[in-house]
C-alpha cells in the first residue's frame, strides 16, 4: 500500500527454534487505523513487539516513517505511543497523579499534556479517585492516556478492549476512532474479533500461524465483494428453470432449497414476483451483504473463527 507510515519486510521472529513470526510484510497507511486480526496465539503481539523494538526481531526490517528502525531508534521517542501489557500504575494515586509519574520519568513538565490526554479518554482530572476504585474500562482508558500523553503521531495498541464489558468497549472504540478522525493519529491495533476491526478498522492484515494471510482495505472489500440474494424455495429445479427462463444466469444452487442470485440489477421482489407468478413457494428471501467473518475464513482457509 502506498503512503506507509509504518512497514514491515520479511519479519520474522524465533522464540528458540520456533518459528512464530514467517515473512510478515505489513503496510500501515498514515492517518489511518490497521488492524491486526488473528486467533490467540497467531503472532500478533510478537509482531507489534518487533515493530516497537520491544523484542529483538529474528530477520526482516522494520521501517517506520520510511527509515529503518535498526538505524533510527532513538529518534522515534515521543512519536509512537502504545499500549501494550498492564501499565505499572499506582492504586493509591489518582489518574492525573500516575500520568504526572510519567511525565517526570520522560523528563517533561509541561502538565497541559496530562490534562489534555485525560481530558481526550474523558477521565477525572481532580483528585478524588483512587486507581485502585476504577473500573476496569477506566484503568483501559489510562492506559491509553498514558499512551497518547506526549501527542505522539503514531498510536500501537495490542488487544485495547480485551477483558472491558460492552460499554468499556464501545467507550474504548469511540475514544480510539475520535484520536484518528479529530486528532489525525495513525492507530495501529491487533484484535482477535473480527467485529472489532470491522467497526474501527480501514485496513486489515489477517495473521494465522505467523503468516500473513491477506492485507487490505476493508472498503474495497466490500466494494468487491458480492453481494447476493438468498432465495429459499420449495422447488429448486423448477426455480432455476424459471430464472433462466428471465435471463438470470448468475446464480448457484445452494443446497436442496436454497439458491443465491448474484445479478446485480435485480431486487429481491423481482425475483420474489418471476417464482411466485410461477406457483413456487417462497419461504424466505434476503440480500446478504458484505461480511468480514466469511472472508476472514476464506482466507484462513475455513479453520475455526479466532
Ligand atoms: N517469550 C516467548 N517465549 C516463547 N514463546 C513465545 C513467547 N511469546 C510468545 N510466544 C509464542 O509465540 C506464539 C505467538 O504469540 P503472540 O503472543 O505473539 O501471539 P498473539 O497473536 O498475540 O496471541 P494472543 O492474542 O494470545 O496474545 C505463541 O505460540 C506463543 O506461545
Amino acid at each position: 500500500m502506498n503512503n506507509s507510515i509504518v512497514e514491515t519486510e520479511n519479519l520474522c521472529k524465533k522464540y528458540g527454534n520456533k518459528l512464530v513470526v514467517k515473512d510478515v510484510n505489513m503496510h500501515v497507511r498514515r492517518g489511518k487505523i490497521y488492524g491486526i486480526i488473528g486467533k490467540n496465539g497467531a503472532g500478533k503481539t510478537s509482531i507489534i513487539k518487533m515493530i516497537l523494538g520491544l523484542i529483538h526481531k529474528t530477520s526482516g526490517q522494520v521501517r517506520i516513517f520510511g527509515k529503518d528502525t535498526d538505524e533510527c531508534r532513538q529518534a522515534l521517542v515521543g512519536r509512537i505511543g502504545y499500549m501494550i501489557e498492564p501499565n505499572g500504575f499506582y492504586s493509591n494515586l489518582s489518574a492525573r497523579e500516575n500520568l504526572m509519574i510519567y511525565t517526570r520519568i520522560q523528563g517533561s513538565i509541561n502538565p497541559n499534556v496530562v490534562m489534555d490526554a485525560l481530558q481526550a479518554v474523558n477521565l477525572p482530572s481532580d483528585d478524588r479517585k483512587k486507581f485502585r476504585n476504577f473500573s476496569l474500562g477506566m484503568k483501559q482508558r489510562l492506559a491509553l492516556a498514558l499512551a497518547i500523553m506526549n501527542d505522539p503521531e503514531i498510536i500501537i495498541l495490542d488487544e485495547p478492549t480485551n477483558g472491558l464489558d460492552p460499554i468499556g468497549i464501545s467507550d474504548m472504540r469511540r475514544y480510539i476512532k475520535k484520536l484518528q478522525q479529530e486528532r489525525n493519529k495513525t492507530i495501529l491495533l491487533s484484535s482477535h474479533q473480527l467485529s472489532e476491526v470491522e467497526v474501527l478498522a480501514d485496513d486489515i492484515g489477517i495473521i494465522d500461524d505467523g503468516r500473513i494471510l491477506a492485507e487490505c482495505e476493508i472498503e474495497k472489500i466490500k466494494k468487491e465483494s458480492k453481494q447476493s440474494i438468498k432465495v429459499e424455495v420449495d422447488n429448486i429445479k423448477k426455480s432455476a428453470v424459471v430464472l433462466e427462463a428471465k435471463g438470470i444466469k448468475n446464480f448457484v444452487i445452494q443446497g436442496e432449497h436454497q439458491i443465491a442470485v448474484y445479478e446485480k440489477n435485480i431486487s429481491s421482489y423481482d425475483i420474489n414476483r418471476m417464482l411466485m407468478d410461477r406457483d413456487i413457494k417462497v419461504s424466505t428471501i434476503f440480500t446478504e451483504f458484505f461480511n468480514l467473518e466469511r472472508y476472514f475464513n476464506n482466507a484462513i482457509g475455513g479453520k475455526v473463527n479466532p
